[in-house]
């Protein structure tokens, strides 16, 4: 049984067909990237998987929750980091993770252990006891990577998880992506960034107008072709995008 499974998922808003017939599944020990231009349908894909939103059409499942009749129970056993999430501006980071915490019956002693840990790995010890209103983007979005991982979910949805973070942090949550998803755990990341993706996803797929349009397998892959060429490749045959030509851009 995949970790994550949609079949033919549909979701309108208005005359504006977001997702159009999505299909694919996640297994257990894969770090998938879902990769597209802007407006192709990966949020709500997320929002739907995650109970945020109800789809039109289609089937899926997360843990073998269905995350349309039972959405509290699906967000009890994923983590999220959202695209644009912040933590409440009048906690602090501490204060914020043991609210995590006890709204998933998690140990107190255990939440501060996870919270020292989380807090060296991304090096914002110093600012666990600052309201999040003081902190920088950056910082901030530290501190949304730990309340997603803190209760250690097999499911974790992640859309753009590299956004503000310095290079260093950025390496170092790359490495800890892999070795999570190496876990026995499903890893889902939503991403512009093709260099990223092929750096540290075994698997992607190639979103375009609302549906799959491609998949690929970043595992032993021999092929010589780059994942940008077919991320350009696909996403220009499903005609989500006019991409102007080499000759095109030297005329402007
Ligand atoms: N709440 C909403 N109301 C109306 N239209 C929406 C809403 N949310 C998304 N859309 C539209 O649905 C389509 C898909 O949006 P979505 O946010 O899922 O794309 P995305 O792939 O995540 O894009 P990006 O890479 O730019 O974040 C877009 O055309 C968008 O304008």
């Amino acid at each position: 049984m995949a970790a994550i499974r949609v079949d033919e998922l549909c979701k309108s808003y208005g005359d504006v067909r977001a997702v159009d017939g999505m299909s694919f599944g996640v297994d257990r020990g894969e770090l998938f990237g879902f990769l597209g231009p802007n407006g192709a349908g990966k949020t709500t894909t997320i929002r739907a998987l995650t109970g945020q939103i109800r789809p039109d059409g289609g089937t899926i499942s997360v843990l073998e929750t269905d995350p349309v009749a039972e959405p509290l129970e699906t967000r009890r056993r994923v983590g999220i980091l959202p695209e644009q999430g912040s933590p409440p501006s009048f906690l602090t980071p501490r204060e914020y993770l043991e609210f995590v915490g006890s709204v998933r019956d998690l140990d107190p002693d255990l939440v501060r252990r996870r919270t020292d840990r989380w807090a060296d790995r991304l090096g914002f010890e110093s600012k666990l006891d600052t309201l999040h209103v003081d902190l920088s983007r950056g910082q901030q979005q530290k501190v949304m990577i730990a309340q997603a991982f803190v209760h250690e979910p097999d499911v974790v949805f992640i859309d753009e998880p590299l956004a503000n973070l310095d290079p260093l942090v950025q390496e170092r949550l790359k490495r800890f992506l892999v070795s999570y998803a190496a876990g026995d755990n499903a890893v889902f990341v939503s991403t512009h960034n093709i260099d990223v993706a092929a750096a540290i996803c075994t698997r992607v797929g190639i979103v375009a107008d609302g549906a799959l349009v491609a998949e690929r397998s970043l595992e032993g892959d021999g092929s010589g072709e780059s994942l940008l060429e077919v991320f350009v490749e696909r996403v220009d045959e499903a005609g989500a995008r006019d991409l102007p030509t080499t000759d095109e851009l030297a005329d402007d």
